[in-house]
C-alpha cells in the first residue's frame, strides 16, 4: 500500500471546502479546497501573491471575510474568533514570527501557554536548547533562527493537533533550514499534523506527504514530491518565483 493510500484511511481534521476571502472588496481566496489528515504533512505552494498566507489567515480566523465550509475535528468552525479555534488544536506560526519583542523568551511562552498542552515549556526547552539557555532574553534580541524556534514554541504550548507553519525557513542560513527540516520531521513523527507553507521546494519534497499548488487563490494542482518532480510543466505553470 502507498504512503497516500495509507494516510486516505486517516480521520480528517481539517477540511476547508470552497473558501472564499477577501480583503475588502478584493476579493483574493476564489473556492480554496483544503483536507488535512490526522498525522499529515500537507504542503502549499505558489509564487508570491498567489495566496499562501491568505489561506493560512482564513482557516485561523484572521481574515475579515470568508464564505465557504471549515472544518475542524468535524465541527463547523467558520466565524469563529482567532482564539476559539486555537483553543479548538489549530494553531499558526505567522510569517513573521509574532513573537513578542520586549518580552522576555519565558513570557513569551509564559503568555502562550495551555494547561493540558501536550508541548509543556520545559518541552520546548529541551526541544531547543538554545532557547534554554536564552529564556531570560528579550525576544526582539534572539537571532531570526531562535526566533522562529521561539515562534514554533508558542505554537506548540498552546496544545496544537494541526500546525499551520508559514514560511518557517524565510531569511534563515542553510544550516539553520537544515536543523527546522530535521524539527519539522520530528513533530511529524510524533503525529502533529501540518501544513506548510514554503517557497523552498526542497524542503517541502523532504517533509511533505502531499503537496497542494495555489494560484489566482485556487488550488490549481495537488500531488506527491515525485510528482511534482516529474511535472516540470506545472512547476514552469505555477510555481515560477518573481524575485528568485
Ligand atoms: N492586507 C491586505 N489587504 C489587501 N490585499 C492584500 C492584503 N494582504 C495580501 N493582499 C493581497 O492578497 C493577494 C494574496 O496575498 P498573500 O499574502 O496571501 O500571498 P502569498 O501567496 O502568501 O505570497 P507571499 O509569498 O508574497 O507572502 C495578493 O494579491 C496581495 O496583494
Amino acid at each position: 500500500m502507498s504512503a497516500a493510500s495509507d494516510n486516505a484511511a486517516r480521520p480528517v481534521l481539517l477540511e476547508a471546502r470552497g473558501l472564499n476571502g477577501w480583503y475588502g472588496k478584493s476579493h483574493i481566496l476564489q473556492g480554496v479546497d483544503i483536507t488535512i489528515r490526522d498525522g499529515e504533512l500537507v504542503a502549499l505552494l505558489g509564487r508570491n501573491g498567489a495566496g499562501k498566507t491568505t489561506t493560512m489567515r482564513a482557516l485561523t480566523g484572521l481574515l475579515p471575510r470568508v464564505e465557504g465550509r471549515l472544518a475542524f475535528a468535524g465541527e463547523d468552525v467558520l466565524g469563529l474568533p482567532t482564539h476559539e479555534i486555537a483553543k479548538r488544536g489549530l494553531s499558526l506560526v505567522p510569517e513573521h514570527r509574532g513573537i513578542f519583542g520586549t518580552l522576555t523568551v519565558e513570557e513569551n511562552l509564559a503568555l502562550a501557554a495551555r494547561s493540558g498542552a501536550r508541548w509543556s515549556i520545559q518541552n520546548v526547552y529541551e526541544m531547543f536548547p538554545a532557547l534554554a539557555g536564552r529564556r531570560r532574553t528579550p525576544g526582539g534580541k534572539l537571532s531570526g533562527g531562535e526566533q522562529q524556534m521561539l515562534s514554533i514554541g508558542r505554537a506548540l504550548v498552546t496544545g496544537p493537533k494541526v500546525l499551520l507553519l508559514d514560511e518557517p525557513t524565510e531569511g534563515l542560513a542553510p544550516v539553520i533550514v537544515d536543523r527546522l527540516v530535521d524539527l519539522i520531521r520530528d513533530l511529524k513523527a510524533s503525529g502533529l499534523s501540518m501544513l506548510l507553507v514554503e517557497q523552498n521546494l526542497d524542503v517541502c519534497m523532504a517533509v511533505a506527504d502531499r503537496l497542494l499548488i495555489i494560484d489566482g487563490g485556487t488550488i490549481v494542482w495537488e500531488g506527491s514530491g515525485a510528482e511534482l518532480a516529474a511535472a516540470e510543466e506545472v512547476r514552469g505553470r505555477h510555481l515560477t518565483l518573481e524575485h528568485a
